[in-house]
Formats: C-alpha cells, sequence, structure tokens
C-alpha cells in the first residue's frame, strides 16, 4: 500500500477551524482536499473528549472507559486522549483529524503520542489542525495553512516552514500600578509541609514540600496526572484536600478558620477554561474593571479612576482602540491578554497560570509569554506558570517538577 498522504494544516486564531472540520466530517468538497471528499473521516479533539464526558456523565454510562473502573472525567489529559483515539481507531476510519493533538499533554506522553501516529500514519490519512509548527508530524506530506477561512497550500516544505517562522515580541510602555497595593504581611506566601493526597485510596502527591515567596516567578511541571492541579485547588481554596495538611497560605494554616474569599482576593488565576465563563455581552474595558469586582462581568457603574486604569492595561495590549468591542468577539489570542490583564489589574501577590499557552498559535503563545515575563520584571507578584513546554522565551527563575513513583508524586525544586 502507498504511503497515504499526511496533511498539515497550520492554524491560527484567525482561522475558521471549526467550518474545514465539519465540512471534512460532512463530507463537503474542499477545493484543496478534495481527494478526501468521499471519505469517513472521524475527529480527535479536546471537544470531543468533552462531548464524551458529558454523555457519559448525563446518562451515567461509559463510552470511552468501558473496560475502566475510572470515569473519563477524573483521568488526566493523556488518560482520556489515549481512551479516545483507542475509540476512534477501532470504528476504522479513512481518516482522521487531529486538532493540536499535544495540547495539555507532558514531554513524554507527546512523544508516545507522536509516535503512535506516525504509526497510525503508515496506513491511515491524517489531517493534522496544528497551531504550533512544533507539533507537526515529522511524516508530513502536504503543507497548508487556514488564515482566516482561506485555505492556503505550498508548493514545497521549504516555502511553508520559512513564511511561518514568527518574529520576536516587545510590549512598548509598563505594567499599570495597582489602585492599592494589595500587601501580603508575609514574605511566605504558600508552606507545604509533607503535603499528601490520596484519591480513593490510591496516593497521587506524597510529602510536598514547597514554598512560594513573594515576587517569585515559579514554572510547575510534571508528568500528566503528576498532581499538579490538585496542588493548584489546594492552593486556591478549590479543594478540601488541604484540610488537616500542614498548609500555610498568605500566613494562614489552613483550616484555622480562614476565608476562600479572603483566600481569593490574594490570588490571580487564569486557565483557558475561564474564558467560557465570558459568554455575554461585556465590552473589554469592563472585563478589565471586572478583575477589581472579582465579578464575572461588571454590574456596578466603573469610576472614573477604575476606567482609566483598564485603559492603561488596553493600551500596553495594544487593544485601547478596541476598548469599547465585546470580548466575545476577539481573537483567542487577545482574549488571553486581557484575561491576564483581568486577573492581575489589582497586582494580587499571587498570579497563577494553568497551562495558559493552550491551544494559541506561536504568535500569540509568544505575545502572552513576553507579558508574563514583563509581570514579573515590573510587579511585585509571584507567578506560577504551569506548562508542558518549555515555552520559548520564557524567563522563570525556579523549577518546581513533580515526579510520579507508585506511592505518589515526590516534588523536585531547581533553579533555572
Ligand atoms: N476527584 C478525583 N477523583 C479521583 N481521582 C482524581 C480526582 N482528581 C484527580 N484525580 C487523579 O489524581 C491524579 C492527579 O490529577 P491532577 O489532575 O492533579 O494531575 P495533573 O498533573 O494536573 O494532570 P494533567 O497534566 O493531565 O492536567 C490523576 O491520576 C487523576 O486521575
Amino acid at each position: 500500500m502507498d504511503q497515504p498522504k499526511i496533511y498539515a494544516i497550520l492554524t491560527n486564531n484567525t482561522s475558521t477551524t471549526q467550518e474545514v472540520v465539519e465540512k471534512l466530517l460532512q463530507q463537503k468538497p474542499i477545493e484543496e482536499l478534495l481527494e478526501l471528499n468521499t471519505l469517513h473521516g472521524l475527529l480527535f479533539s479536546r471537544s470531543e473528549i468533552d462531548r464524551y464526558m458529558e454523555e457519559e456523565e448525563r446518562h451515567d454510562i461509559k463510552i470511552l472507559t468501558k473496560d475502566k473502573p475510572q470515569s473519563l472525567k477524573t483521568m488526566s489529559s493523556g488518560e482520556q486522549k489515549k481512551a479516545l483515539l483507542h475509540h476512534l481507531l477501532q470504528k476504522n476510519p479513512d481518516f482522521l483529524i487531529l486538532i493540536n493533538p499535544y495540547d495539555n499533554l507532558d514531554v513524554a506522553t507527546q512523544a508516545s503520542l507522536k509516535e503512535q501516529l506516525c504509526k497510525i500514519g503508515a496506513s491511515r490519512i491524517l489531517i493534522q489542525l496544528v497551531s504550533r509548527l512544533d507539533d507537526i508530524l515529522p511524516i508530513t506530506t502536504d503543507f497548508l495553512k487556514l488564515d482566516a477561512d482561506i485555505l492556503k497550500t505550498y508548493e514545497s516544505p521549504e516555502m511553508f516552514w520559512q513564511e511561518n517562522q514568527s518574529a520576536p515580541v516587545i510590549f512598548e510602555g509598563s505594567i499599570p500600578p495597582p489602585l492599592e497595593k494589595l500587601v501580603s504581611e508575609h514574605a511566605e506566601l504558600v508552606i507545604m509541609k509533607k503535603v499528601s493526597v490520596s484519591f480513593d485510596g490510591r496516593q497521587v502527591l506524597q510529602n510536598i514540600d514547597w514554598t512560594i515567596k513573594q515576587g517569585e516567578f515559579w514554572q510547575l511541571m510534571g508528568p500528566n496526572g503528576s498532581g499538579k492541579s490538585t496542588i493548584l485547588s489546594m492552593i486556591t481554596g478549590d479543594s478540601h484536600k488541604g484540610y488537616g495538611q500542614d498548609l500555610t497560605l498568605f500566613g494562614q494554616r489552613k483550616g484555622s478558620g480562614e476565608s476562600v474569599w479572603d483566600l481569593k482576593q490574594k490570588i490571580g488565576y487564569y486557565t483557558p477554561a475561564i474564558t467560557d465563563k465570558f459568554k455575554g455581552y461585556h465590552s473589554l474595558e469592563n472585563m478589565v474593571i471586572s478583575g477589581l469586582h472579582d465579578s464575572v462581568g461588571l454590574y456596578v457603574q466603573p469610576t472614573d479612576i477604575e476606567k482609566n486604569l483598564a485603559h492603561q492595561w488596553l493600551q500596553l495590549l495594544s487593544l485601547y482602540d478596541k476598548r469599547e468591542d465585546y470580548f466575545r468577539d476577539l481573537s483567542a489570542g487577545d482574549k488571553r491578554l486581557v484575561m491576564v490583564a483581568r486577573a492581575m489589574v489589582k497586582h494580587p501577590p499571587l498570579l497563577i497560570l494553568d497551562e495558559p499557552t493552550a491551544g494559541l498559535d506561536d504568535a500569540n503563545a509568544a505575545l502572552f509569554v513576553a507579558l508574563v515575563n514583563k509581570i514579573a520584571v515590573e510587579s511585585d507578584s509571584a507567578i506560577v506558570f504551569v506548562s508542558h513546554r518549555t515555552e520559548p522565551g520564557l524567563t522563570p527563575k525556579y523549577l518546581y517538577t513533580l515526579n510520579p513513583r507508585p506511592e505518589g508524586s515526590i516534588g523536585k525544586e531547581s533553579a533555572f
């Protein structure tokens, strides 16, 4: 059998990915991909996992995890993707559409998925819709780019690679100061001593010692399922697993009557899934101001001082001219910049960014990284940046790595 075609379609934050995917799945013709027109394809994407998860929950059934005791929802991203791929291959499609397949996967899982996809690609057509050049499989035969709704083809791979390298980013101006400084009287914002967590009798974290001090810039790394989200949810107060542990947050021992509201005041938190909460008609200006009130949208009349502060942030992000536009109409990359401004507008003592660049294209990831580096240099906020990628250009000072063991992940601190 001839080597099937392996397509890579580079997407950016203007791409109409959804439309292309729907046409392919519904066998509607796309001029540049005519040979797929009569073939049957299936979709491998984060949204498909979410769809199955919802279906499994709603009907209390198991579809992707029939032979496993654990539900899809509590599996790590790597485990979920493996389950979906297995399920799709059993249906024997002519081609598989892969949308940003490595997002949220750790380095080792990315490598093993890449290897598996290369093997699958030896006998099946693959269409990769990826926003990062690094994610393109080495076996790719055909290179395209989806700019808005225009699908561009390239005469040679060289021309594709040459045209799509992104330029370095520099922000003009400084990070706007806070209206009032939220000073933490404690130099140590988070102190974890021998913190251990288990779920259903299975140990996930083992004797975690980690101290985050004012102004420090950390990257938190660890394979899928190693417990990164579990640690973060104990810091943000979203998990009850912090109780009964030697955990001190902003000078207050966990379980000593602290309020979750007080805790949230001191933390700016951003993860891409939060963006889905803001589907209403909020202007960019109000989005930034809502960060001062910890509200989804803005329901009070903002003061001139608040407006002025939001304008300064939007100027820094080169979005001032769009200040009255709706947030929902922004590109995905610009949405993330606004969400970071919203999380940072108060200059919280601790800024947590949980896989914030997942799904962004190279240019927007570079822009995001430049903004985070700037915040690290120009503010007193400590930053915890969770990412599986070593983000090009990111300049954290310290690394906290979780290494899974059968008796729970152990942690290791190192300096960059
Ligand atoms: N509520 C829960 N019930 C049962 N198991 C859970 C629960 N929450 C997490 N786990 C398990 O705990 C382990 C750690 O999960 P966690 O989400 O913290 O890992 P992670 O490092 O953030 O993973 P990823 O990189 O995939 O997001 C996983 O094996 C997961 O299946």
